[in-house]
């Protein structure tokens, strides 16, 4: 049994359709990419999986259990993390109360603490400082080590490399690959090399189908196969 599998999935904004049949599985241990075009409905693909959008049809399966008719925060209970793109934090409180608040109630806080402070040694320095004054990447940071200690079993992280620069692209790289060390992950990534250095097998989605799928050492950043889905 796959850890998610999704089948059919078809998923709307009011009449616009947008993911229209969706199939993909992930299965446990695994980083799955997920890319394509900008619009072509990766994010939401995330936000159904999530049932932020509930999808009409279709089907999504958890460890077996139909996610489709359940709440969020049921969702979420059941071990799916979402890191959004917009790195949600709460800006007024320091690095440390936002890792402290994402330890889920009934977990050690303070192994929790170790555990970020293990994987994320530069946000430990800057603990005592309000997320709000952080840069971006220092944000990425903080919302990767936020996803690190839910102690998720499944981490959904949307486009964390996004407008950073190139060697904040690298130490969200290397935070994302010791993360998969612990969880299985599915990456919604742009920048290919790191989508596809990070992941066992990806998907391409296109006008909200699967168009292409593999595994990600069979091909390259600059394959005519992902070319041609993915350049504008
Ligand atoms: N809340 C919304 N209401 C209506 N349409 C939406 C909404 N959110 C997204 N869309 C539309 O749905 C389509 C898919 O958007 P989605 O965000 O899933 O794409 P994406 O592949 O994640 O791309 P991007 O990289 O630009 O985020 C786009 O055409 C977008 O304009």
């Amino acid at each position: 049994m796959s850890l998610l599998e999704l089948d059919g999935v078809e998923t709307y904004y009011g009449e616009s359709h947008i993911l229209e049949g969706v199939d993909l599985e992930v299965e446990e241990g695994e980083v799955v990419a997920l890319m394509g075009r900008n619009g072509v409905g990766k994010t939401t693909t995330l936000r159904s999986i999530l049932q932020l959008t509930p999808p009409r049809e279709g089907s999504i399966r958890y460890r077996g259990e139909e996610l489709i008719g359940k709440e969020t925060h049921e969702v979420a209970e059941a071990g799916v993390g979402w890191i959004p793109e917009d790195r949600r934090m709460f800006s007024q409180l320091t690095v440390e109360e936002n890792v402290r608040i994402a330890v889920p109630k009934g977990s050690d806080v303070e192994a929790g603490l170790e555990l970020a402070w293990d994987a994320f040694p530069d946000l430990e320095e800057i603990r005592d400082r309000d997320a709000g004054d952080l840069s971006g990447g220092q944000q990425q940071m903080l919302a990767i080590a936020r996803g690190l200690v839910g102690e998720n079993d499944l981490l959904m992280v949307d486009e964390p490399s996004e407008g950073l620069a190139p060697l904040i692209v690298e130490a969200v790289h290397d935070a994302l690959e010791s993360v998969a060390g612990e969880t299985t992950i599915l990456l919604v990534e742009q920048n290919l090399p790191m989508a596809l250095d990070l992941a066992d097998r990806f998907y391409v989605l296109d006008h909200g189908v699967v168009v292409d799928s593999g595994d990600a050492d069979a091909v390259s950043t600059d394959s005519e196969r992902l070319r041609r889905h993915l350049s504008a």
